[in-house]
């Protein structure tokens, strides 16, 4: 099944817009994993199987695992989800972007090594660029768009002939680089005006969305600008807020109700 085909069968099945993000960051791990090799696997594969039936994907964000000399585990933990958890999307963050030649072998070590159903790319470099990943037909291809941090003004907002770099990249993802129907775009929760741009340019194209939670994006404001016809077209994603809701032994058990009150919350507004 390709990427577009598993997201929308994992939006259905677990009535979900919610993307768990995958950031694991040992230092605020509690105490009893505290110096095992395994750790950063151990905690997440918990927090996977405690919020699987409550996401329409996963999305592991690469630097928290390379910082750490820590990919095997990554691997091993995408590995875990295929296997545990089949049909849920995975997302590997790594927003690559290079020359063709180079973007080859980053798209190698998206599919090829880590077997992620997605990868997110910086488009910045053009379309040469981009090709390289949509040569795996059955992989989603995400785009940096309108990005959630506050400095993504800078560059995103400049306005080039007529439109803002935001909304060029949009209308080229969607009108001339998509024929492959692979496509689909990060647009922060933090800037809803901006989401609902993309969105009437881009139609149902799949959007990643970070940007609630931690980063404090409002729910309600994200869903209304960025729901499709048929109330789907989103990965809302959230990472810290669900990963340390809890801070000892139950932090699982309080990733799942951080989970479903999110879920709960996008829900409301579909
Ligand atoms: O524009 C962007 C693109 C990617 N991210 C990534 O999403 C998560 C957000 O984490 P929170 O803890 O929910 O804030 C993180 O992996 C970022 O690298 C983003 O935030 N904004």
């Amino acid at each position: 099944m390709s990427f577009t085909q598993q997201l929308a069968a994992a939006w259905q099945k677990n009535n979900s817009l919610l993307c768990v993000g995958l950031d694991p960051d040992p230092a605020k791990f509690p105490a009893h994993l505290k110096g095992r090799d395994d750790a950063i696997f151990e905690f997440c594969a918990a927090i996977v199987d405690a919020t699987a039936d409550l996401v329409c994907s996963f999305k592991p964000q690469i630097a928290y695992f390379a910082a750490r000399r820590a990919e095997d585990q990554l691997e091993a933990l995408i590995a875990h989800i295929h296997d545990k958890h089949p049909g849920i999307p995975v997302i590997l963050d790594s927003k690559r972007g290079d020359i063709g030649s180079t973007a080859e072998q980053y798209a190698v070590e998206a599919f090829g090594r880590y077997k992620a159903d997605a990868v997110t790319v910086n488009p910045y470099m053009g379309r040469d660029s981009v090709e390289p990943y949509l040569a795996y037909p059955d992989k989603g291809v995400i785009l940096l768009c309108r990005t959630s941090n506050p400095g993504g003004s800078d560059l995103q907002f400049l306005e080039v002939e007529g439109e803002k770099l935001y909304e060029r990249v949009a209308r080229l993802a969607a009108k001339e680089w998509n024929s492959t129907g692979q496509i689909g775009l990060v647009v922060g929760a933090t800037f809803p005006a901006e989401i609902a741009r993309v969105r009437a340019i881009v139609g149902d194209m799949p959007l990643l969305v970070p940007g609630i939670g931690a980063q404090g994006g409002d729910i309600e404001a994200t869903v209304k600008a960025g729901r499709t016809a048929d109330a789907t077209g989103l990965m809302i994603n959230s990472s810290r807020a669900i990963l340390y809701a809890g801070k000892d032994e139950g932090y699982a058990d309080a990733a799942r109700k951080a989970a479903q009150e999110t879920r709960d919350a996008i829900n409301q507004y579909r």
